[in-house]
């Protein structure tokens, strides 16, 4: 099988690099000093679950050097997907399955409207990872999962080959009976964190000891929960309250990605996140002035950063 991950940052990196390792034929599409020091020296993991280093099959910026992919891994940011899905447009073969393992809800449907609905999975990820420097990822903390499925959440034979390979490659997976609710579900989750812990600048406990934070922060779980709702997501009380659970087991000093990333005034999926909310809402006729209020907050900067990264 042909395995091709673009975008070999935290995710793509520590995920295409457990695959690599495992003696599968991974071709890795990264850029710049990152790609040229995996070619000349492949990539490096340091690992809570083990260290290695492997060369992949190829790494390169030009996805159409690499053989017809079986399998595309999506290791970039949500951001990027109708970008990269219109260039993966040119390579795809008839039976290519691409597996998205971003945070955001809209995925999937952002993948479909530029590729054919056969050709698309749907998928997210849990660990902490990084770009340590080029060449080199850091697997810092968290169990490594991955959860997928078909839209229609069948059991194919394509899924059943995808959880063997992993399996084979020591990656955790799960094939849920509905990963719409698991893409949700960490959504939930992720949106209510990073879009106040953005706007605080703090982590989770200095969160949990504001009484008006925790509150403003549980009044946009809550929206983020009713929009999910009104899409048919079958998202319930429950769901919030164990969002709840994980948020006041979080060690002191966590934060997420997509708050850091904001913290550091890189480009961040506010736009897939708090923003995607407010959009919802908008075409939903619901209200959502939490997640409207953190986002207008942060767009200018977002803003910024994005014209300083071009
Ligand atoms: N990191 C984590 O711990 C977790 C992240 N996630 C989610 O996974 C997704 C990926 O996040 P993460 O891995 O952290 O992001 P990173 O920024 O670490 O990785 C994205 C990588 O894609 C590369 N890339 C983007 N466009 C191109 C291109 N055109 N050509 C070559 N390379 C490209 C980037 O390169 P460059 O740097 O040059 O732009 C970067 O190396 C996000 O949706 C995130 O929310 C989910 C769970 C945990
Ligand atoms: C919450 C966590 C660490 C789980 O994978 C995550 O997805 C992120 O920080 O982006």
């Amino acid at each position: 099988m042909e395995i091709l991950v673009y975008g070999i940052g935290g995710v793509g990196g520590y995920f295409g690099g457990r695959l690599a390792n495992a003696g599968l034929n991974v071709s890795m599409i990264a850029r710049g000093e990152h790609l040229k020091q995996i070619q000349d020296h492949g990539l490096e993991v340091e690992s809570i679950k083990g260290d290695f280093r492997v060369k992949p099959k190829m790494a390169t910026s030009d996805v159409a050097e690499v053989p017809t992919p079986d399998l595309i891994i999506l290791g970039i940011k949500s951001w990027q997907i109708p970008s990269v899905a219109a260039e993966l447009k040119t390579i795809i073969g008839e039976n290519t399955v691409i597996l998205p393992l971003q945070n955001g809800a809209d995925n999937y449907e952002k993948l479909v409207e530029i590729l054919p609905k056969k050709n698309v999975l749907a998928g997210l990820c849990f660990i902490v990872s990084y770009v340590e420097k080029p060449g080199k990822i850091k697997h810092a903390s968290y169990e490594p999962k991955i959860v997928f499925g078909e839209a229609d959440n069948s059991k194919s034979d394509r899924v059943m080959q995808i959880h063997d390979i992993l399996d084979e490659a020591g990656i955790e997976n799960n094939i849920p009976d509905s990963i719409q609710l698991e893409i949700w579900k960490k959504f939930l989750f992720i949106c209510t964190v990073s879009g106040i812990g953005g706007l605080t600048r703090v982590p989770i406990d200095k969160i949990r000891d504001s009484e008006y934070l925790y509150k403003m922060m549980r009044d946009s779980a809550k929206e983020i929960n009713e929009i999910g709702k009104a899409k048919g997501i079958p998202l319930t009380e429950k769901h919030l309250e164990m969002v709840f659970e994980i948020i006041n087991s979080q060690p002191e000093g966590t934060t997420a990605s997509t708050q850091r990333d904001i913290m550091n005034g890189k480009p961040s999926e506010l736009e897939n996140f708090n923003g995607f909310i407010v959009r919802e809402g908008e075409k939903l006729g619901l209200k959502t002035p939490v997640n409207r209020f953190i986002y207008e907050c942060l767009k200018p900067m977002e803003t910024e950063a994005r014209n300083s990264s071009q």
